[in-house]
């Protein structure tokens, strides 16, 4: 009986001491993990403020003039905003902001200029990546103004509505429907104007004239910004985004392993084949969530393994 308490006592205390190391184990991950995401998100980070960022997609001036006029419109309005030109700008970055306005035009295509490819694509990339998932743009609340021309047919303003689609797919808050301005209609300054005032007024927590928007910070589901385009539209931009990308923009092979390039870390694919860097397979955002995935899929092997190792020390 004596032997049989004893024997009990110390399996008791072999499993205690096997749960005990499981979740010492579990609070090491958990600081890892901590201290990786403190890297990945620091509160203070010089590339991202507590500034929206206005970015301009422009090869001839159209978008970045409707751009600095919007800013000037937002700061007068105690709006505070960067101007940014998307080839300054590292995409991953995006994940920490939560203003995002765009003014995008589109050129031959349906691609945006060259300067803006490596941006364009890592949308792209990272929208069509399972492992990216649709949480990493989810703090981040957008807008996207069009510059293009009609007479392109389905390629009409295809950029804006790319960049809209994607970052709606990577969990952003779109505040306003795509505007897509025709800068052969005439009437470019004119509708862009109204639809930089709906959009103080969304940001002000204001209400906009035509009543679709009438509480603060509105947010438009997926559909509701295709104006004249359907979802078929958008994937096929998707396509011709990634066929005929410009400037940076060649996927290869390696880039469908590890999609979601970094510009600190990856390739830099010149038109002309250069390369300029190591491609990194695996960038940060889904390093941290396949980490996270083998731990807890190694967590109850590495318990049983423990309760083994006690059984055989008895
Ligand atoms: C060669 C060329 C190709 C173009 N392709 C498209 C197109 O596919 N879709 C579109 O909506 N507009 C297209 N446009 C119209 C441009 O978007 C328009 O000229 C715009 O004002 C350019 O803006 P940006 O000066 O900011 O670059 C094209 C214009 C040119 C000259």
């Amino acid at each position: 009986m004596r032997l049989f308490e004893a024997y009990n006592s110390h399996s008791a205390r072999l499993t205690l001491l096997a749960l005990l190391s499981a979740s010492t184990l579990y609070c090491f991950y958990k600081s890892l993990r901590l201290k990786r995401h403190a890297l990945l998100f620091p509160t203070t980070n010089p590339n991202s403020s507590s500034k929206g960022k206005l970015f301009f997609v422009s090869q001839t001036g159209t978008s970045e003039i409707l751009a600095r006029r919007l800013l000037r419109l937002l700061t007068s309005c105690d709006l505070s905003f960067d101007l940014v030109h998307p080839k300054d700008y590292e995409p991953e970055d995006l994940s920490k902001e939560t203003l995002v306005l765009i003014v995008a035009s589109t050129w031959e295509d349906g691609n945006p200029p060259p300067d803006a490819g490596f941006f364009s694509n890592w949308l792209a990339e990272s929208a069509d990546d399972f492992r990216v998932g649709s949480m990493l743009l989810s703090r981040c609340k957008f807008a996207v103004f069009g510059v293009g021309s009609r007479s392109y047919g389905a390629a009409f303003n295809a950029v804006a509505r790319g960049f809209s689609k994607r970052m709606r797919k990577l969990g952003g808050l779109q505040v306003l429907p795509v505007e897509e301005g025709d800068v052969d209609a005439g009437d470019l300054d004119e509708v862009f104007d109204v639809w930089s005032r709906k959009l103080i007024s969304v940001l002000k927590g204001g209400s906009v004239e035509n009543g679709v928007f009438d509480g603060s910070m509105a947010v438009v589901e997926s559909d509701a910004e295709t104006i004249d385009g359907s979802e078929e539209d958008y994937d096929d931009d998707d396509d011709a985004d990634r066929e005929n990308g410009a400037e940076g923009s060649i996927v290869d092979l390696e880039d469908i392993a590890g999609k979601g390039p970094s510009r600190k870390t990856k390739t830099m694919t010149t038109s002309s084949g250069t390369i300029n860097g190591e491609k990194e397979m695996v960038t940060p955002v889904i390093r941290a969530s396949l980490e996270k995935q083998v731990f807890l899929f190694s967590l109850p092997s590495l318990v049983a393994e423990i309760g083994k190792w006690a059984r055989d020390l008895e």
